[in-house]
C-alpha cells in the first residue's frame, strides 16, 4: 500500500520541563516563603503571599502537559455552570456553618435527587470550593460535605450579586455577540459606544449598555446591586489610599462630587473613613438610578446628571469617578472628560480623582487581562498606565500621582487640568 504511513505508536514527545526552570521557580517560592514568615506587618505578608501565589501558578503551568492544559481551558466554563446550578437550588445555604451535611440530608432540604447533588459537589470538591468526605463504601447518600472559606464567601451578597450580573447579563451577551458582531463590524475594538457587542446581542441598534439596562428594571437592579457590593472589595484600603480630608471645598462648600456614583456606596465609605471631612458631598447619577434608592444619608446632596448630555453643574469642586471610564471607549471618555473640564477651568485647586484598575504596562496577571475582555463586550476597556496617560493628555489633563498602584483592586489616579 502506498501513501503516508499511519502514525500508530507515535505519541506526543515526552513532556519533560527543564530541571533548571523548575528549580528556579521552586527557589523563588522558597524565598517568598521566607519573606512571608519574617514579614513584620500585614502589607509585607500580603506581598509575600502574592509572590508565592504568582510563582506557584507558574510552577503549576510549567508542570502541566499541554493536552491537560487544553482540557482545563476547554472545561473551565463548566465550573461556572456547576456553580450556577448550586446557586439556583440554594445548595450552599443547606450546609451548617461549622459541621458537614450528608448528601441525603441536603437532597431532602433542596428537594432534588442524591445523584444530582453528588454530581455538583464532586466538581466543587475537586476545586476545593467545598470539602467533600467520601465514605469507604460507595454510597451517594452518605457522602458528606462542608464549607471552606471560599464557599462561605460565595454565600455573601457580594458573590451572589456579581454572579447573577455575570451569568444573566454579561455571559449570555458575550456568547450571543461572538462572532456575529465582529464579522459584521470588523475584528477591532468598538469605537462607537452605541454599537457594541452588547447592543448586537440584544438585537437593537444605536443603544449602549446603560441604555439597554435602564429599560430592563430587573437587569438594572442586578447591575446596581452588583456594583454596590463589588465596591466593598478593597474599600478598606481605598479609604486610606487617598487623603480625602485634604480636599479643598469649592466656593459653595462642596468638597467632592461622585459622578456616576450609583447608590452612593463609595461616598458612604469615604464618610466612614474620614468622619471629620470638610465640606459637602454630592452624589450624581442617572435619575433612574437615584430613584432606585441610595445608601447615603440625607446630608449627601443627590443630583440627577447625565455625563454625556450636560456640562458638570457643580463648578470648581473635586470630582470622583469610580469604575466609570472602563465602561466606555476612548471617544466617549473624551466627551465625559470634556464636560468635567469645563467645570474645572479657572479653578486651580480643582481635582479629578479617577478610581479604576490600572493594569501593569507589561505582563499582567491572567485575571487582570480577562477583566479587560469582560469590558470589551460593552465597548469599554481596562487601561494600563500608558493608556491612561494618553487618554488624559488628549483630554487636556495631567496625572499628578497614582495612589495604590500595583494592587488587584482599583487605584486612585489624581489628575488636574493642564492649564
Ligand atoms: C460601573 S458603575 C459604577 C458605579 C459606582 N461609581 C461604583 O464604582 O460603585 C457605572 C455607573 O455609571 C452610571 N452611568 C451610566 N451612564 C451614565 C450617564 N450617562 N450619566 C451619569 N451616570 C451614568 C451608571 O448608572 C452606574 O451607576
Amino acid at each position: 500500500m502506498s501513501g503516508s504511513k499511519p502514525q500508530t505508536g507515535q505519541g506526543p514527545p515526552p513532556f519533560e520541563p527543564s530541571i533548571e526552570h523548575l528549580a528556579s521557580l521552586s527557589e523563588s517560592i522558597q524565598a517568598s516563603l521566607a519573606q512571608y514568615s519574617s514579614a513584620s506587618n500585614p502589607a509585607e505578608k500580603a506581598s509575600a503571599l502574592k509572590a508565592i501565589q504568582a510563582t506557584s501558578s507558574k510552577l503549576s503551568l510549567a508542570t502541566t502537559p499541554i493536552p491537560r492544559r487544553f482540557n482545563e481551558i476547554l472545561l473551565r466554563p463548566y465550573l461556572n455552570v456547576t456553580l450556577r446550578l448550586v446557586f439556583e437550588i440554594s445548595l450552599l445555604e443547606t450546609i451548617p456553618s461549622n459541621s458537614p451535611i450528608t448528601i441525603e440530608e441536603a437532597a431532602s432540604k433542596v428537594n432534588t435527587s442524591e445523584e444530582f447533588i453528588f454530581r455538583l459537589i464532586r466538581v466543587l470538591g475537586a476545586f476545593e470550593i467545598l470539602e467533600v468526605l467520601y465514605p469507604e463504601e460507595p454510597n451517594f447518600g452518605l457522602i458528606s460535605f462542608s464549607h471552606t472559606p471560599t464557599s462561605r464567601f460565595l454565600l455573601s451578597p457580594l458573590a451572589k450579586a456579581s454572579f447573577r450580573h455575570h451569568f444573566e447579563t454579561m455571559l449570555p451577551a458575550q456568547l450571543g455577540s461572538v462572532p456575529g458582531y465582529y464579522h459584521k463590524y470588523g475584528f477591532k475594538c468598538p469605537e462607537d459606544h452605541k454599537n457594541v457587542p452588547f447592543t448586537f446581542a440584544h438585537g437593537t441598534v444605536d443603544e449602549g449598555f446603560f441604555d439597554i439596562l435602564v429599560k430592563d428594571a430587573d437587569k438594572l437592579a442586578i447591575f446596581n446591586n452588583a456594583m454596590a457590593v463589588m465596591a466593598v472589595l478593597g474599600l478598606t484600603s481605598l479609604g486610606s489610599m487617598y487623603a480625602f480630608d485634604q480636599l479643598v471645598p469649592n466656593q459653595d462648600g462642596i468638597a467632592l462630587v461622585d459622578i456616576g456614583g450609583g447608590k452612593g456606596q463609595m461616598l458612604k465609605a469615604i464618610q466612614a473613613a474620614y468622619p471629620g471631612m470638610r465640606g459637602k458631598l454630592v452624589l450624581e447619577d442617572l435619575k433612574v438610578v437615584l430613584d432606585g434608592g441610595v445608601v447615603v444619608d440625607d446630608d449627601v446632596v443627590k443630583i440627577p446628571y447625565d455625563f454625556f448630555k450636560e456640562v458638570q453643574p457643580i463648578k470648581g469642586s473635586n470630582y470622583f469617578l469610580k469604575s466609570i471610564f472602563h465602561d466606555w471607549p476612548d471617544k466617549a471618555c473624551l466627551q465625559i472628560l470634556s464636560n468635567i473640564a469645563q467645570a474645572m477651568r479657572g479653578h486651580p485647586l480643582s481635582k479629578l480623582l479617577i478610581c479604576e484598575l490600572v493594569l501593569p504596562d507589561q505582563y499582567p496577571e491572567p485575571m487582570m487581562a480577562m477583566r479587560d475582555i469582560n469590558m470589551l463586550l460593552i465597548g469599554g476597556q481596562e487601561r494600563n498606565l500608558f493608556q491612561w496617560n494618553a487618554l488624559l493628555t488628549q483630554a487636556g489633563f495631567k496625572i499628578l500621582k497614582v495612589h495604590g498602584v500595583g494592587g488587584e483592586n482599583s487605584s486612585i489616579i489624581e489628575v488636574v487640568l493642564n492649564e
